[in-house]
C-alpha cells in the first residue's frame, strides 16, 4: 500500500470574479520513504495540493471530490479530532518562511521541546535532549548552547534549519516542504537540501517537496510530478524528467533552471504566464504558451499516456507519463528540440535555435 493515494481531487474556491478550479482531477502517489517532488510555476496548484492533503483548505476553498488516502484512510472522511493527531505527528509540513513558524517569545530549544512533550509525551529532560540532538542534525553549531537562543538570534538559514527540526521532531511518516529553501542563498540552500535529503533517509520519511525550480527537485527527489493549470502534465523518476523530459511544459522548466557559469543576463522563461484558472484555455490549457502547438492542441484534451506507447498512464513509480498530443498521434509537427548532457547539466536547444 502507498503511504499517500490521491484520486481524483477537485478543489475550488468560490471568488468574486468566479470559481478558480485550481487543482483538477489530481491523482498521484507516494510510497514510503520515497521523495516525491512538485514542481511548476506560481498558481499551478502546487500548495493548494499540499494543503488539500493536510485537509487546511478554508473558505473560500473548497474540495469538490476525490480521495486522499493516507495509509489506506480518507483524510476526508475522518473527525476533526483524527486529522488533527495526524497533523504535526504522522504528516509534518513546512513552509518558505521559518519566521511564521518559529514563535518570536519563546526560545527555539523550549518550541521544539515542547512539540516533542506533546506529541510523544516525553519527559521535560528526555525531549531537551531529543531537541538538542535534533539541532545538532541539522546542523546549528554548538545545538546545547544554541538552544536557550531566541529565534531572532537565528540567522534565516539556522531558522529554516530549526523549523526543519521541529517538524522532524515527532519522526512523522511524511514531511510536506513548500519552497522550504526559496528565501535563503544558494550555497545555503544547497547544505540544508542535502541534510533534508540525509535525515529523511535516517528517519525514514516520505517527503513531498514543493518548489517553483526543477533543479532543487533534481538534488533531493525521486520522483516528480510537474504541475500546470492545477493538473499533472508530466509525471517521471526525476532522471528521466531531468535527462529526457517530454512535455512542452516541462522542457520550459528545464530551460529555466540556474545553471553555474550561465551568462546570460536574464533567466530564459516560457513566454505568457499560466491561465486564469476561472476561464481556463479549451483543448490543452498549455496551448496558447507552447511553441509547438496546433490546432488539435486548441480542441482536444491530452491525457496522461506513456510517451512511449500512447497509452493511458498514472504516472505511478517506474512509469514515464505526459500529458501531451503528440504522444497520441494528434499532432503532425512533433515535438522540436534537443536535450544535450553537457558533464551532468542537460542543456535544451528548440528547433528553430539550433545551429
Ligand atoms: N484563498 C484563495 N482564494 C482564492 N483563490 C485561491 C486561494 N488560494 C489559492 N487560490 C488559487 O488557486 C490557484 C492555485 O494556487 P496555489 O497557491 O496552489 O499555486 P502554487 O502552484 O502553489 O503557486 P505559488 O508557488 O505561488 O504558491 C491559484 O490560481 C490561486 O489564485
Amino acid at each position: 500500500m502507498a503511504l499517500v493515494e490521491i484520486n481524483d481531487l477537485t478543489v475550488n474556491f468560490y471568488t468574486e470574479e468566479g470559481v478558480v478550479r485550481a487543482v483538477d482531477d489530481l491523482s498521484y502517489t507516494i510510497e514510503r520513504g520515497e521523495k516525491f517532488g512538485v514542481v511548476g510555476e506560481s498558481g499551478a496548484g502546487k500548495s493548494v495540493t499540499a494543503m488539500s492533503l493536510m485537509r487546511l483548505i478554508e473558505d473560500p476553498g473548497q474540495i469538490e471530490s476525490g480521495e486522499i488516502l493516507f495509509k489506506g484512510e480518507d483524510l476526508l472522511e475522518m473527525s476533526e479530532e483524527r486529522v488533527r493527531s495526524i497533523r504535526g505527528n504522522e504528516i509534518a509540513m513546512i513552509f518558505q518562511d521559518a519566521q511564521t513558524a518559529l514563535n518570536p517569545v519563546y526560545t527555539v530549544g523550549e518550541q521544539i521541546s515542547e512539540v516533542i512533550r506533546h506529541h510523544l509525551d516525553y519527559g521535560e529532560q528526555e525531549a531537551k535532549e531529543r531537541t538538542i540532538r535534533l539541532l545538532d542534525e541539522v546542523g546549528i553549531p554548538e545545538a546545547e548552547a544554541r538552544y536557550s537562543d531566541y529565534p531572532h538570534e537565528f540567522s534565516g538559514g539556522m531558522q529554516q534549519r530549526a523549523v526543519i527540526a521541529m517538524a522532524l521532531s515527532c519522526d512523522p511518516d511524511l514531511l510536506i516542504a513548500d519552497e522550504p529553501t526559496t528565501a535563503l542563498d544558494v550555497t545555503i540552500e544547497a547544505k540544508i537540501l542535502d541534510q533534508l535529503e540525509d535525515l529523511a533517509d535516517e528517519f525514514d520519511t516520505s517527503i513531498q517537496l514543493i518548489t517553483h525550480d526543477l533543479g532543487v527537485i533534481a538534488q533531493v527527489c525521486d520522483r516528480v510530478m510537474v504541475m500546470y493549470g492545477g493538473r499533472p502534465v508530466e509525471k517521471a523518476p526525476v532522471e528521466e524528467l531531468y535527462y529526457d523530459p517530454k512535455h512542452p511544459y516541462s522542457v520550459g522548466l528545464m530551460s529555466s533552471i540556474p545553471r553555474i557559469g550561465d551568462t546570460r543576463e536574464r533567466l530564459q522563461t516560457i513566454p505568457g504566464t499560466m491561465p486564469d484558472l476561472v476561464d481556463v484555455p479549451t483543448g490543452c490549457s498549455f496551448h496558447p504558451r507552447c511553441p509547438y502547438a496546433e490546432e488539435a492542441c486548441t480542441r482536444k484534451d491530452p491525457v496522461l499516456v506513456d510517451p512511449e506507447t500512447g497509452h493511458e498512464a498514472s504516472g505511478d513509480p517506474g512509469e514515464h507519463a505526459a500529458a501531451c498530443l503528440e504522444y497520441t498521434d494528434d499532432l503532425t509537427g512533433g515535438l522540436d528540440y534537443t536535450v544535450e548532457v553537457d558533464g551532468e547539466e542537460p542543456q535544451i536547444t528548440p528547433g528553430d535555435q539550433r545551429e
